[in-house]
């Protein structure tokens, strides 16, 4: 198998259907048509892997995260807030030792892209209340959360705008009461990540009807940074126009010259093919999209479960990750991959493609994940490669212990993502009806995940969608007047 060669990083998670791998005797083919397209294809190059060059604003925050300072960085979407953290995480875990550094994120699907678990989890405080003492409780009978919260000198939280102020309030004082010390957060060294002006935490249960309810309103907010630093350049989009057109949607300003601009793109929808991946605000739209789709094709489905290993509390986590339970496959259908194995060969969560057929699974690598007998599929990836899809492993990490495991194939069907999934991701073509957006942030979260105009399909906007909450942008004025001054 050439993958080996070609592409050493993929070799854990998929085989590289190419020329050259038939050339080396091991037929993966399960049909002759198959066999020839992959044929026709050209073996994939490794493209070079790039050294991000940090901004002097991102190497700013580099430096203090390196110097022990607690930090909260900010900015739009795609100016990097990820790709800084990534790399702040390495730094971390060699000076500090990787049992000591503790990476969450408020949702699962953050958790798993930094390779990390989520805050609920790491916290041990069960389901929410807003009662710290109960909280605290639950924490000290919980040897393993003990542990955690003694042991960690660092603690990354990802994707805050969806943490409330109450629950940040608490955790900073379970902090002090467990490591039984007087200091901010009992000393923990604090990176904070996230864009406020994204989507904010969701209301269960009635519990967020509180005073606090972004993070920024906790009373522990201010003193648990030394340094709290908006990004302001942005890497994902290149364009000008589309720049500042998403910084305006972004602060809820609706320039009518822009909406203009934007309904041209609207026109674009006569072009659209089934490859264009649908964005809906709501599951029930995305659902109804793929089964529509999938049940169009008529073809033979193969069932893929995810299996699960470890802790029952943490396994349960699990299933807010992008792995889902279970999922059927069939030829034709559009599909998106939810793990980053390769960067640098474009095989990254949020790459589509088509599945173009199923393989027999002849080394038994997809074990009992595949319940139709044994196949993989293989998927002509939009950037032309052709890959035989395995099952990949998701790790629920405690620092540096592994406390769940899902295997499952990382694939979703991708005619149609929500909103909330799509947060994070880069993509490059998207078609968004945005008729039933809700709430503050969607419009622009959707928008902004897009590289350039000709990739944004666009119906349903209604410029009453887009929508700023006051108070996020208070706390914005706020930190760039504190940046200026600094
Ligand atoms: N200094 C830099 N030079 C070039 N590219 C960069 C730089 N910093 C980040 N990038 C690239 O910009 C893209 C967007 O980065 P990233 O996903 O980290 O943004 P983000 O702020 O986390 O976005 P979001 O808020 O949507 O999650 C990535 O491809 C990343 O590699």
């Amino acid at each position: 198998m050439m993958v080996g060669r070609i592409l050493p990083a993929v070799v854990s998670g998929c085989r590289n259907y190419s020329s050259r791998s038939s050339g080396h005797g091991r037929n993966w083919a399960k049909n002759a048509n198959l066999q020839k397209a992959a044929f026709e294809e050209s073996p994939p190059r490794r493209a070079p892997r790039t050294r991000i060059k940090w901004t002097e604003e991102q190497a700013r925050v580099i430096s203090a995260i390196s110097s022990g300072r607690s930090v909260f960085v900010t900015g739009s979407a795609g100016t990097g807030k990820t790709a800084l953290v990534k790399h702040a995480i390495k730094l971390l875990q060699k000076s500090l030792g990787r049992s000591k550094v503790f990476v969450t994120a408020s949702t699962g699907i953050a958790a798993y892209a930094l390779g990390g678990q989520t805050l609920h989890s790491f916290a041990g405080i069960g389901p929410p209340v807003n009662d710290r003492e109960l909280l605290l409780e639950r924490v000290l009978s919980d040897r393993r959360a003990i542990r955690r919260w003694k042991r960690a000198l660092a603690l990354f939280i990802d994707e805050i705008s969806m943490i409330d102020g109450e629950l940040f309030d608490h955790l900073e004082f379970i902090a002090r009461e467990v490591r039984e010390s007087g200091k901010s957060w009992g000393g923990i060294q604090l990176v904070v990540c996230g864009d406020f002006f994204q989507l904010p935490p969701v209301n269960k249960r009635g519990y967020l009807r509180l005073n606090k309810e972004f993070a920024f309103e906790a009373d522990c907010w201010d003193s648990s940074f030394g340094l709290q630093v908006e990004l302001t350049k942005v890497f994902r989009q290149s364009e000008e126009r589309l720049i500042k057109l998403l910084q305006g949607i972004r602060k809820g300003q609706i320039d009518p010259e822009d909406m203009l601009f934007l309904e041209k793109s609207c026109s674009l929808n006569d072009k659209l093919d089934a490859s264009v991946v649908r964005l809906h605000p709501r599951n029930e739209d995305v659902n109804y999209v793929n089964e529509e789709r999938m049940s169009e094709l008529g073809k033979e489905r193969y069932l893929f479960v995810a299996e699960d290993s470890g802790i029952e509390q943490a396994m349960r986590q699990l299933r807010f990750g992008l792995a889902p339970d279970e999922i059927f496959l069939c030829e034709g259908a559009r599909v998106m991959f939810v793990k980053n194995v390769d960067t640098s060969c474009g095989l990254i969560n949020g790459a589509t493609g088509t599945i173009i057929g199923f393989m027999e699974d002849k080394a038994g690598v997809s074990s009992n994940v595949c319940q139709g007998g044994g196949v993989l599929p293989v998927v002509k990836f939009d950037s032309g490669q052709i890959i035989v899809v395995e099952p990949e492993t998701w790790c629920l990490m405690e620092a540096n212990t592994v406390v769940a495991r899902r295997r499952q194939i990382p694939l979703i069907l991708a005619w149609a993502l929500s909103i909330h999934k799509c947060q994070g991701m880069t993509l490059d073509r998207a078609h968004m009806d945005l008729s039933r957006a809700f709430g503050y942030g969607m419009v622009y979260v959707a928008l902004s995940r897009v590289r350039n105009l000709t990739g944004l399909y666009l119906s349903g906007l209604n410029p009453s969608k887009i929508k700023a909450h006051p108070k996020v942008l208070k706390f914005y004025e706020r930190i760039t007047n504190q940046q200026d001054t600094e």
